[in-house]
């Protein structure tokens, strides 16, 4: 059987050299924070900069938590993202009102897996299967999790360059994102550790997806 090729998210950059780096080193799209919570969070002005910068190729997502769809919107605008990720539990309607302006990450939880109407989502949003504490850098129990994995669905949750192919291999996700396991410090990057992360999830793709 034939797999697509895995895209691979460098989530939580805030400055431009590691955006940079992460274009480089081959991701398909870098994640901006704007929850408030986050100590990886990036200011509108900030993440306009990198969006400017960053080759048209390479995804700029947005990342909100405790958010209204207004403000997503507003930001998504103001710093020219290409898609959002929201961690939040929208209406419906919410829901159709962001996905008619971006292409739309949900992300859900391992309890949520098995109650979402995933044919019902529509092209414009994907889910995102992450952990309960994002950005804590918790794995997930993969093989626990496949029988309800939804296809096309992607995975986060401690992820990094020693156990992505474990992950890949468990649940054949259509991406990947990661932030905490390539991190000196949060918000800062290890150009090492995400070219390492990039060139895992291209090993476990095998030689026919590279
Ligand atoms: O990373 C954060 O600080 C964060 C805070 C609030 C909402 C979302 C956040 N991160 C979003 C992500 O998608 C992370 O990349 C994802 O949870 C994986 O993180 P990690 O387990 O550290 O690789």
């Amino acid at each position: 059987m034939s797999f697509a090729r895995t895209r691979v998210k460098i989530c939580g950059t805030t400055n431009l050299s590691d955006a940079l780096s992460a274009a480089e080193a081959g991701a398909d799209a870098i994640g901006l924070i704007f929850a408030p919570v986050s100590k990886r969070r990036i200011d509108a002005a900030a993440a306009r900069q990198i969006s400017l910068a960053v080759e048209p190729s390479v995804g700029r997502v947005g990342v909100f938590l405790d958010q209204s769809s207004e403000e997503v919107l507003r930001l998504a605008d103001a710093t020219r993202l290409s898609a959002v990720q929201i961690h939040d539990r929208y209406s419906s309607a919410e829901w159709a009102e962001l996905a008619s302006f971006y292409p739309v990450v949900r992300v859900v939880r391992p309890a949520d897996l098995g109650q979402i109407d995933v044919p019902a989502l529509g092209s414009s949003i994907t889910l995102m299967l992450d952990a309960p504490q994002p950005g804590s850098g918790q794995p997930l129990d993969w093989p626990a999790l496949a029988p309800a994995f939804p296809a096309g669905a992607w995975l986060a949750g401690g992820l990094g360059p020693s156990n992505v192919a474990q992950a890949i291999s468990a649940l054949r996700p259509a991406g990947v994102d990661a932030v905490s396991a390539l991190e000196v410090r949060p918000g800062h990057k290890d150009p090492a550790l995400v070219r390492a992360f990039v060139e895992a999830v291209r090993r476990a793709d095998g030689p026919s997806q590279r």
